[in-house]
């Protein structure tokens, strides 16, 4: 049984179809990437998944559960962590600090607890620290542990967004456009740790990419959508070779 399961989903913001009836499957360890020009409704799709957009119709089942009917708030405790396309961090907290948020939706404690500093918070406080610590190495961020988010450089910011949806020790990470502003050598660093988490950390990954290098490089398979629609499904050769697809980047030239 696939991890995600996405059927007929739609959304209408008035008259503007932003998706009409995507189906895809991502199964668990799959890196799943979706393409499509501007506008085709990439970052939507993301934005029903993590239940922020209420979809016009279709479903959305996520290991074994259906959630189309939840709201955003229950589906980080579920395994589903997602980084934004426009940074979306606390700017005048440092990087520990923001990668320690992303630890919160499991954290047991009372308010009573914590004030009184019961062992019981300060053990899960040192579990929470470990694994961010994982994190800060994972993504090579030591330098940066301690510095505020606002004074750090683009690529670096981008980096402590994954890491924050890391920390929180997703099954399923969304990733929308990782790759988008970052030099070459940033987004070879983000190929490796696609991979990395993948196979280190067993995680699976669906991803909106422009940056075709990076899609061909980390995908499994890859879906290209357009105006809303599904065009083509299957490795990344097999749908940049897609007539319909091609037609689609006519004058963009993204997907050659
Ligand atoms: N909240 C909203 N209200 C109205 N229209 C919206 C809303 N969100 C998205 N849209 C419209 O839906 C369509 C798809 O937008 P979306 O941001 O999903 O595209 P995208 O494929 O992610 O594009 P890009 O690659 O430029 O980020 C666009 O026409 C957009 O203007």
């Amino acid at each position: 049984m696939s991890l995600l399961a996405v059927e007929d989903l739609a959304i209408h913001f008035g008259g503007v179809k932003a998706v009409d009836g995507v189906s895809f499957e991502v199964e668990a360890g799959e890196v799943f990437a979706i393409i499509g020009p501007n506008g085709a409704g990439k970052s939507t799709i993301f934005n029903l998944i993590s239940r922020l957009y209420e979809p016009t119709r279709g479903r959305i089942h996520f290991d074994g559960a259906d959630i189309t009917a939840l709201k955003a708030h229950q589906i980080a405790p579920l395994g589903i962590a997602r980084t934004f396309q426009n940074i979306e961090l606390f700017d005048h907290s440092t990087v520990l600090d923001n990668l320690l948020m992303g630890r919160h939706i499991h954290r047991r404690t009372n308010f009573v607890q914590d004030i009184l500093f019961l062992p019981k918070v300060r053990r899960e406080e040192r579990e929470h620290r470990r694994r961010v610590e994982e994190v800060i190495a994972f993504l090579e961020l030591e330098h940066y542990r301690g510095k505020h988010i606002a004074g750090l450089p683009y690529g670096v910011r981008k980096v402590v967004e994954i890491g924050r949806a890391l920390a929180l020790g997703p099954k399923l990470i969304l990733l929308d456009e990782p790759a988008s502003g970052l030099s070459v050598e940033e987004s070879q660093d983000v190929a490796f740790w696609i991979e990395d988490m993948r196979r280190d950390m067993g995680l699976t990954v669906l991803m909106v990419e422009h940056d075709m290098g990076l899609v061909t490089q980390v995908s499994d398979r890859v879906l290209a959508v357009a105006n809303g629609r599904p065009l083509a499904l299957g490795t990344a050769a097999e749908v940049q070779a897609d007539p319909e697809v091609q037609a689609a980047y006519l004058g963009t030239g993204d997907a050659a």
